[in-house]
């Protein structure tokens, strides 16, 4: 496809989320080009009124007199002109103000529905993107593709878009009814259109550097508050309160200094469009005074013409400031058809639901992150159905790679081994259906800004508050969540800041006993709990499982020590695989890790210790 091809499909891509809204945009436009017709009338009425005490003619025959005269015959007109001049200016007046109203009002319902729909559609399209799509695109710069470049297409379309129109439509009947009246004055008036125009098309592109830096700088500041914001905890930890401040004083300079060159750049703008403006109208104004006074035209049509043209020079000004403008919207759309074109996540055809309460076998995996080096190097294993398997190994070893793998995050290349459930490729099994039935608790867990029994409860369609709460009882935070005043009610606050970070774990591990999953995955998931609570968990664990095949990853021995069988993971290979008892007894990785871990103070070991 060549460049052009490129624009249109991407146009035509934004354009369709026009659908529902855009006859609001039509009729917008129809209203709005309605308003401009009867502003023109006006000051057709104040030439013929003027002409009319004057006693000149040359608006004798025009629209205003041809339109009078239907109501009155020619000498009821004589006494009654100035009545009808100011009922025909109030009709005028009132039309266009009536017409502006639903002009405004489509408008803001066109407008506004373009942006729900693009907003709408964009969040559906997100939430279905593959999990590798966002973990190579940054969540700040994803929501701002969403917020400020969709506000920018918005203003493409339902203001710039419209305005140009607008703009054109008034400046061709404007001219049309001057050239109507002069036609050498028109040509005059004319004349300094592309010079306006492209005046403010060449300053609007020359400082659209200067506004882009100054957005930019915005950005910044406002990334440096929430950053301020969200780790202040750690500021005052570190009594680093100053230095933030004076961080923040010369983003905040700068930010102000950049806007200042923009205001300067800005005046000069205006101030040379105000002369330009101003030299056309004196221009029209001296020409048309010649014009009149040899009896070319009436002093009606001066005063009209004067009042066509005075009309004309704000809209032909800003049309170069709209132009300019408009060619943001170019980078906005690249941005967000960017998102829109990324493939969503599908299940093949062949796909299907089976029964996954059964053995999970890794046979022969290597897998490497896109073009980063391999992480897991010939992985096999097998884990029995209902058994609880654990997985130990270093920092960065490949543990939740594993789990990442396990839930279709990321497949397999062709050649790079198999991964089945119960003898099926799971490839072959719907990614929906797999991780509906891999319950799955994190190191970090994320809890939404709601309750603590809706965070519980989000995995199932119609909780029972005993299921939320017997739950939290297995994960040993029910007494904990009673403690609260509101209990279960209680808010969990902006990234659950109300919780200890062994609560939140605990949390996430009711919500995903609610799940009632045939596999569950315990990714480092008690890391922040005491060994106590450990203990006491897993025995609650134990005996609420029943039949799940259970997967614990740990850098805690004791967390995994009773574990039916235990891999020890080294750079992505299987360095160790046996029981607790067999490992030891082979004195390799494992049973060193235990040593230390065994001969730590209890300090220590409440912390957990890395095996690298
Ligand atoms: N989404 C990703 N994209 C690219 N590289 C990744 C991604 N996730 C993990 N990695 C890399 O893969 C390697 C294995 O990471 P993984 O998270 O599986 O380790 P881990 O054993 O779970 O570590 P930890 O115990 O610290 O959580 C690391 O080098 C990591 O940097």
């Amino acid at each position: 496809m060549n460049a052009s091809g490129k624009s249109m499909k991407k146009f035509r891509d934004i354009a369709r989320f026009l659908k529902g809204s855009g006859h609001f945009l039509i009729l917008a436009l129809a209203a709005g080009m309605l308003t401009t017709l009867f502003n023109a009338l006006t000051p057709q009425i104040i030439r013929f009124t003027v002409d009319h005490l004057t006693g000149e003619g040359t608006s004798g025959d025009g629209i205003i007199q041809a339109v009078f005269s239907q109501f009155l015959p020619d000498g009821q007109l004589q006494g009654n002109f100035l009545i009808l001049a100011a009922a025909a200016v109030l009709i005028s007046a009132s039309c266009a103000g009536i017409f502006t109203y639903f002009s405004n009002v489509f408008m803001a319902k066109g407008s506004e529905g373009f942006l729900k729909s693009m907003r709408d559609q964009l969040y559906r399209h997100i939430q279905r993107l593959p999990y590798s799509w966002h973990g190579k695109n940054r969540t700040g710069d994803i929501i701002q593709r969403c917020t400020n470049d969709v506000e920018i297409i918005r203003q493409f379309i339902c203001s710039q878009l419209m305005e140009v129109i607008r703009i054109v439509f008034l400046v061709v009947l404007y001219m049309a009814i001057m050239f109507s009246m002069n036609v050498k004055l028109s040509l005059i008036a004319l004349a300094f259109i592309p010079v306006v125009v492209g005046y403010s098309l060449y300053f609007y592109s020359k400082i659209s550097s200067s506004f882009l830096e100054a957005d930019e700088a915005e950005g910044d500041l406002t990334a440096k508050v929430q950053e301020n914001l969200t780790g202040v905890r750690v500021v005052r930890a570190f009594g680093r309160e100053m230095y933030e401040i004076h961080r923040f004083d010369e983003k905040n300079d700068r930010f102000a200094n950049l806007w200042i060159r923009v205001g300067r750049f800005m005046s000069v703008y205006w101030g040379a469009g105000d002369f330009l403006t101003g030299a056309q109208a004196m221009t029209i104004l001296i020409a048309g005074t010649v014009f009149t006074v040899q009896g070319q035209m009436s002093l009606g049509d001066l005063i009209a013409f004067v009042s066509y043209n005075a009309s004309l020079a704000w809209p032909i000004r800003s049309l170069g400031r709209v132009l300019s403008n408009m060619s943001k919207a170019g980078v906005s759309i690249d941005r967000v058809t960017y998102i829109l074109d990324a493939q969503e996540e599908q299940d093949d055809p062949w796909e299907k639901e089976v029964p996954m309460d059964r053995d999970i076998s890794f046979e022969h995996v290597h897998f490497a992150y896109e073009q980063d080096a391999p992480v897991l190097d010939d992985v096999s294993f097998t884990i029995p159905a209902g058994s609880t398997f654990a997985i130990l190994g270093g920092t960065g070893s490949g543990k939740s790679t594993i789990v990442h793998l396990l839930d279709r995050l990321y497949d397999l290349d062709e050649g790079c081994g198999k991964i089945t459930i119960g003898g099926v490729d799971i490839k072959n099994i719907k990614k929906g259906w797999v991780r509906k039935n891999i319950g799955m608790v994190l190191q970090e867990p994320f809890l939404y800004s709601r309750t603590i029994g809706e965070n519980i409860s989000i995995a199932k369609e119609h909780p029972q508050s005993h299921e939320i709460r017997e739950s939290a009882g297995i994960a040993c935070v029910d007494e904990a969540i009673l403690q609260f005043e509101n209990g279960y009610e209680t808010m969990v606050g902006e990234r659950g800041v109300t919780l200890s970070g062994g609560q939140k774990q605990r949390v996430a591990i009711a919500r995903m006993l609610m799940q009632k999953a045939p596999i569950m995955v315990f990714d480092d998931s008690l890391s922040a709990v005491d060994a106590e609570t450990d203990v006491k968990i897993r025995a609650a664990l134990k005996e609420s499982m029943g039949k799940s095949t259970v997967i614990l990853i740990s850098h805690r021995i004791t967390t995994l020590m009773e574990a039916d069988r235990i891999m020890v993971l080294d750079n992505g290979r299987v360095a160790e695989m046996g029981t607790h008892e067999e490992l030891l007894a082979q004195g390799g990785i494992y049973s060193k890790i235990y040593d230390i871990q065994m001969n730590l103070d209890d300090e220590a070991l409440k912390g957990g210790i890395a095996c690298e």
